[in-house]
């Protein structure tokens, strides 16, 4: 007889998917969504930015290299709701500590397996990203789904605020200290103060809380805006932060919400894509130089810029300076009058590839430039 328990994924357009629990038993709540990293399911299970969303790997086998001591991005598992195919029965990796799916079942995740992913992924491609529930306790399709229908959207969810830091703290340079950043956590990944500390950088990473004046009292030679989850339209509280870092001349860098967020900062809008950019090998061109990054990518929304030429903003011109190949979604934002710029993809990778390193020493840049 076998011991697994039945688990249900039912989509708020009423398609179901049966299967059996993985992780924590119980019922969870948030937005469907797929990744199609091959690798990598460590980091994208504890980025602040899948907080309230339930993330399918497209990759069919899942949790073969176990979890380990080192590849956390934040405190703790954010997604709410984890969909594979089919689990590994061994971890096998000398960095190994544990199975997958006792990680989940200890943070109290509650997951699906044994899912037809490609049928699931091809039906959020048509059809969109949507909210959906993973349940394991028994109750029917039909009781779960009126939950799904009650659930909050992820289009107008402000949820930096769940996510940030309550208190300040300082990533210290590696080597001598050459800058001092500002980083405003909107749901910051650990990779990212890492990679500015490699150059030097001393990261004092703020709540997303803080007001313009407890910015500048930092006496920081540049800003950043991190990564988070949520709708950039909430994100009013940010954007007042970065039109002062803009206002002040003062060196600024963001990273997919950041980038959303200078965007906003900048007068343009967001919107939410049908379905989103999420996993490691997406095409971005750099317009200026011509050269394809291959990027790893986690955002739903994007920013409505103009393709052609430059806007005049109230922080002068400003033009889109990455597009992503697959379908010409703004990638990346650069300020030609302001010591500004951001992008919408992950240049700190964890997971995914480095290509996208460059943008760090670009910041470097921009901040011996105002040195
Ligand atoms: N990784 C991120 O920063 C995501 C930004 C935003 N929550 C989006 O989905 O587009």
């Amino acid at each position: 007889m076998s011991t697994k328990t039945p688990a249900l994924l039912v989509l708020e357009d009423g398609r179901t998917f049966r299967g059996e629990a993985f992780g924590a038993v119980g019922e969870t709540f948030g937005e469907a969504v797929f990744t199609t990293g091959m690798t990598g399911y460590q980091e994208t299970l504890t980025d602040p930015s899948y907080h309230r969303q339930i993330v399918t790997m497209t990759a069919p086998h899942v949790g073969n290299t176990g979890v380990n001591l080192e590849d956390d991005e934040s405190a703790k598992i954010w997604v709410a709701g984890y969909v594979v195919r089919d689990p590994a029965r061994i971890s096998s990796n000398w960095r190994a500590t544990g199975a997958l799916n006792d990680r989940l079942a200890d943070e109290g995740i509650v997951g699906i397996a044994g899912v037809d992913t490609r049928a699931l992924t091809r039906h959020l491609r048509e059809r969109g990203a949507m909210r959906a529930a993973v349940s394991s306790n028994g109750a029917s399709a039909e009781e779960v789904l009126e939950r799904v229908l009650a659930s909050p959207q992820m289009a107008g969810a402000d949820l930096v605020g769940d996510v940030t830091t309550p208190e300040p703290y300082v990533v210290n340079a590696e080597g001598p200290t050459r800058f001092r950043v500002a980083a405003i956590d909107l749901g910051i990944k650990r990779n990212t103060p890492r990679r500015m500390a490699a150059r030097g950088i001393e990261v004092h990473v703020l709540p997303a809380t803080s007001s313009p004046e407890e910015l500048l009292a930092r006496g920081a030679d540049g800003v950043f805006f991190s990564n988070g989850p949520g709708d950039p339209a909430t994100a009013d509280t940010a954007v007042k932060l970065a039109q002062a870092a803009l206002g002040e001349g003062l060196p600024t860098f963001g990273i997919c919400f950041g980038n959303q967020v200078l965007g906003r900062a900048l007068g343009f809008g967001t919107y939410k894509l049908v379905y989103g950019h999420r996993g490691i090998n997406q095409p971005v061109i750099d317009r200026e130089t011509g050269k394809v990054e291959i990027t790893a990518h986690n955002h739903g929304f994007a920013v409505d810029a103009p393709r052609t030429g430059s806007a005049e903003t109230e922080f002068g011109r400003a033009e889109v300076s990455h597009v992503c190949l697959n379908d010409d979604v703004v990638e990346g934002l650069n300020c030609l009058d302001r010591p500004a710029f951001s992008v919408q993809y992950h240049p700190e990778a964890a997971a995914g590839p480095h290509d996208a390193d460059y943008l760090f020493d670009r910041f470097v840049k921009l901040m011996e430039g105002a040195a």
